[in-house]
């Protein structure tokens, strides 16, 4: 998918959306605090707003250009838009409502298989039920299967997880994934949560005042805002279990072993750790009552607020610690150094 926006719009002089940006692949996120012009983005992609001035191309077909005095309307342009909101058809069943978005695929084209997404979406056992008998997480799949039934160019979600708990959030997430792998359907993925960015998407447009004020991959994005985020860097560990060890888990991450108190005995783990939860000794430390302690080498040392990021190779892997300045410069930590990582076994977070 490659998207080109050139264009402004404003909403009488109290907020104005000016971008001029191209971006290409299938992954894509957009990222930006509340009011930062995200949602006024996505309407214009998709044809609910149109905009000021400016041309906007979706694979190199022309969607809006007020200079050729073109404006596509939403159901010509092959956008499907899923928002936060399932906005089902409430009367109707499952089915009923994914045959809908069949039903919009255009004709000639290449189809979605029905039965192929209702399995990947694991909706076998729903299709019958009305929508209003479901669950958030099973609502939200219900209407990501009936936008990518619809065989879309591209798939263009407005906060779609916000409404779900996390269980529900990494499922559907998981989900989505795989659909729009399996039917190879592009899509830009609209978000306020920097760990949402980070596992669904390998690209992302900050937005900021109604800017694109940065385009680059989610890692960075996270790491350059580390500074200025609440929980510090959250750093994600795929984690594969071995065993139980008194009131623990014992999992392997890479080539270490870690214990973690929110264990459980699924056999696979995602884990979430924050960089404020790993400190730093250069030295052995002899007794502590923190369960984990990895041996590191430092690969290189960033400024982040008033504290400086610490990028860590463990064996194969990787985390981000922090430390404040004076620490950094006592302990002298730079690329190269050796390092031992002391982490509690209840740091850490079962995310799926
Ligand atoms: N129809 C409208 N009329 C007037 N102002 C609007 C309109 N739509 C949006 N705005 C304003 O434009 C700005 C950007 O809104 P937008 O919904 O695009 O932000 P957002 O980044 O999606 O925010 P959120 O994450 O809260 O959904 C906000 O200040 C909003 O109040």
């Amino acid at each position: 998918m490659e998207l080109r926006i050139k264009a402004g719009k404003g909403f009488g002089g109290a907020f104005n959306l000016e971008t001029d940006l191209v971006v290409s692949g299938d992954r894509v996120g957009v990222f930006g605090a509340s009011g930062s012009g995200k949602s006024t983005l996505a309407s214009l992609v998709a044809g609910l707003a149109a905009p000021d001035h400016g041309e906007i191309y979706l694979d190199g077909d022309c969607l809006y250009s007020s200079h050729q005095g073109i404006n596509l309307p939403p159901q010509r342009r092959r956008v499907a838009v899923v928002f936060q909101d399932a906005c089902l058809f409430p009367h109707l069943s499952v089915e009923a409502n994914l045959r809908y978005g069949q039903k919009r695929s255009p004709k000639g084209g290449r189809k979605v298989d029905f039965s192929a997404l209702v399995s990947v979406l694991k909706l076998e056992g729903l299709l019958e039920r009305g929508v209003n008998k479901l669950s958030g997480g099973e609502k939200q799949r219900v209407a990501l299967g009936r936008a990518i039934l619809a065989n879309p160019r591209l798939l263009l979600m407005d906060e779609p997880l916000s409404a779900l708990d996390d269980t529900l959030k990494m499922q559907v997430m998981h989900y989505l994934k795989r659909a729009s792998e399996k039917f190879g359907i592009p899509y830009l993925f609209i978000s306020h949560s920097m760990l949402e960015i980070r596992l669904m998407t390998d690209q992302v447009l900050a937005m900021a005042g109604g800017r694109v004020t940065g385009h680059t991959t989610p890692e960075e994005l996270a790491r350059e805002r580390m500074g200025q985020s609440q929980v510090g860097y959250i750093n994600l560990l795929q984690v594969e279990k071995l065993r139980r060890l008194g009131g623990l888990y014992v999992y392997r991450w890479g080539m270490e072993e870690l214990f973690v108190s929110a264990g459980d005995d699924r056999e696979m783990g995602l884990f979430e750790l924050s960089s404020r939860d790993i400190i730093l000794f250069t030295r052995h430390p002899e007794a502590v009552s923190a369960r984990n302690l990895l041996k590191c080498t430092v690969v290189d040392t960033f400024p982040s607020g008033n504290k400086v990021g610490v990028e860590l190779r463990c064996g194969h892997e990787t985390l981000i610690a922090e430390v404040v300045v004076q620490a950094a410069d006592d302990l002298a930590i730079q690329a190269r150094t050796e390092v031992y990582a002391v982490i509690k076994a209840s740091s850490f977070r079962r995310l799926g």
